[in-house]
């Protein structure tokens, strides 16, 4: 009778230790999310999804149900509904298989939590929210700069970024601060230099890695 329930603790405490890990990383529009997590995957075993890229590859993908809709979204800094985003994100973490993610820009907004929480918390682990701390102002600096440079994105000019701003205070903060409520946000600063920013980086992710 020992044998089956030693075995059977053990399928479990394996299964448990084998959910793929996910950290959140969310900050305002061109607070460094991307940048900070190729960062990360070059020093770290993470893979990098950005929601914001894998709808603008959606976006792009002939024969979309939901490309002019994302593409819509996207310019007016509106927050696309769940079911497409997660949708888009699990497919992703299903196809690579890899053990840890960095999933960039996401949730953004309660309707993100809650379908996320519906559809993904049974068969993941969310260990922390990375939150990069940015002023407004240097912010839209970046992401005009961004714009400027070619980013070939719709929504880096004055006038998509003034809603961004807006959908991230109204709708992406509370989220922040929900996490906060639990105890699980590691706040940056990244108004700073990278290589500023990266010590802080290293001082999170190293013993998070040992641990984990
Ligand atoms: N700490 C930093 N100092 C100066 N420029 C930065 C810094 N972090 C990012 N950038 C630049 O700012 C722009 C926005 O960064 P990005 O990583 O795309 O931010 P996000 O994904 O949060 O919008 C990019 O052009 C990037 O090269
Ligand atoms: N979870 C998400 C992430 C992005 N997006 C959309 O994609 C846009 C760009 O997101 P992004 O993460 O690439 O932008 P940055 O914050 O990196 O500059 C957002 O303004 C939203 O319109 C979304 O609808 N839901
Ligand atoms: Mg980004």
């Amino acid at each position: 009778m020992l044998i089956p329930l030693v075995q059977g603790i053990r399928k479990f405490a394996m299964s448990a230790a084998q959910k793929p890990q996910i950290v959140f990383v969310l900050g305002a529009p061109g607070s460094g999310k991307g940048t900070i997590c190729k960062n990360i995957v070059e020093n770290y075993k993470f893979i990098h999804l950005s929601a914001g890229d894998l709808l603008r590859e959606e976006q792009n993908t002939e024969g979309s149900e939901h490309g002019d809709m994302i593409k819509e979204y996207i310019k007016l800094g509106k927050i696309v509904p769940v079911e497409i985003t997660c949708g888009l994100l699990k497919k992703a973490i299903e196809k690579s298989g890899a053990s840890r993610f960095l999933v960039d820009g996401f949730p953004r907004n309660q309707n993100n939590l809650d379908g996320w929480e519906k559809v993904m918390s049974q068969c993941v682990d969310v260990k922390f929210v990375l939150f990069l701390d940015c002023s407004e102002e240097v912010c839209t600096e970046r992401c005009l700069n961004r714009g400027a440079q070619g980013s070939g994105r719709t929504d880096d000019n004055l006038d998509s970024l003034k809603k961004r701003f807006n959908t991230y205070s109204n709708e992406t903060m509370p989220i922040i601060k929900y996490y906060e409520g639990k105890g699980m946000v590691e706040r940056v600063d990244s108004n700073r230099t990278l290589p500023e920013i990266f010590e802080d980086i290293k001082k999170i992710f190293t013993p998070f890695i040992s641990q984990s």
